[in-house]
């Protein structure tokens, strides 16, 4: 079946764009085997506007993470280009990489250095890269842990001493922190209990309204994505088979295997109650 899209109307450069993008892995074969490839990707395009949230969703092994990684820059696709801001991604630096895309991943605790406190990770990249005094460095620290709800006396905690939800605020906190115009979030919230999940992305939307972030936002529980995102993306393995407005996708998906998603996730929320879907309003953790 071919793929489904309706994509947004294009004003001025997409904040990302993909074309072609196409990747495979060598597996190693068994000792008389010979080696073999593994289409991850075959051939994905994919355009995010500023300000847009578009979610990524697919089963296990689909491609959502290896397609997260090329959109970072810490994977090179064997083919196609990845954009930012109409710019190659190619031709960047690392630098100028992280000044546009940051990602917020699942497991914020290990990549939270436990020697290090608080205010120190999330000052990290402004230490290395904007030149700024430490008093400047300081006071960017303070507001912006403010600014993803913790007290500004955090920043002498260490990462041992906060809760999951406390922590992926951090990790959100480390994120911000150069100003990147696109988030990628690889399941940032399904480590955290239920409760906790809606919190972070209540903050989530908050920070996108205050801020215009555009966010890929790759889960696994479309109840939240189709809380957060505008328009949604499902991958079936390494291809797009479907693109479309969220409201459009959830109440007439026209690919069968969207409709076998949302059955799916049905059938979870019918066994589980209702607990599994979206954000309700909550204080923070
Ligand atoms: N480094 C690697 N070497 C070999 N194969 C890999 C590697 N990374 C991923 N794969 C394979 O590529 C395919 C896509 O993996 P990927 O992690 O991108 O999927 P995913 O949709 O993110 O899965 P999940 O939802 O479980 O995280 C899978 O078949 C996976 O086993």
């Amino acid at each position: 079946m071919p793929v489904v899209s309706e994509g947004p109307a294009h004003g001025h450069a997409p904040a990302l764009e993909v074309r072609g993008i196409v990747k495979t892995y060598r597996l190693r074969g068994a000792l008389f085997q010979p080696k073999r490839t593994l289409t991850a990707l075959g051939s994905v395009d994919l355009a995010v506007q500023r300000g847009e949230s578009v979610g990524i969703v697919g089963e296990s092994g689909c491609g959502k993470s290896t397609l997260a990684k090329i959109m970072l820059g810490l994977l090179a696709p064997d083919s196609g280009e990845v954009l930012m801001n109409g710019r190659p991604l190619a031709a960047m630096g690392r630098l100028e990489i992280g000044r546009h895309v940051q990602p917020i991943l699942q497991d914020p605790y290990s990549s939270l250095n436990p020697r290090k406190c608080l205010g120190d990770i999330i000052a990290l990249p402004l230490v290395l890269h904007s030149g700024k005094t430490k008093t400047e460095i300081r006071e960017e620290v303070l507001a912006m842990l403010e600014t993803v709800g913790l007290s500004r006396g955090y920043a002498q905690r260490y990462p041992n001493q906060l809760s999951g939800g406390q922590r992926q605020r951090v990790a959100i906190a480390r994120a911000l922190i150069l100003k990147p115009s696109l988030v990628i979030c690889d399941e940032p919230t399904s480590a955290l209990d239920v409760s906790v999940q809606a919190q972070i992305i209540n903050l989530l939307i908050d920070l996108q309204n205050r801020l215009g972030l555009a966010y890929v936002f790759i889960s696994h529980n479309l109840a939240v994505v189709e809380h957060l995102c505008t328009r949604v993306a499902v991958m079936q393995t390494g291809q797009i088979v479907e693109e479309a407005d969220t409201d459009r996708l959830f109440r007439r998906p026209q690919h069968p295997y969207t409709r076998t998603l949302l059955d799916a996730a049905m059938t979870q929320v019918g066994r589980d109650g209702a607990c599994a879907a979206a954000p309700a309003q909550t204080s923070p953790a």
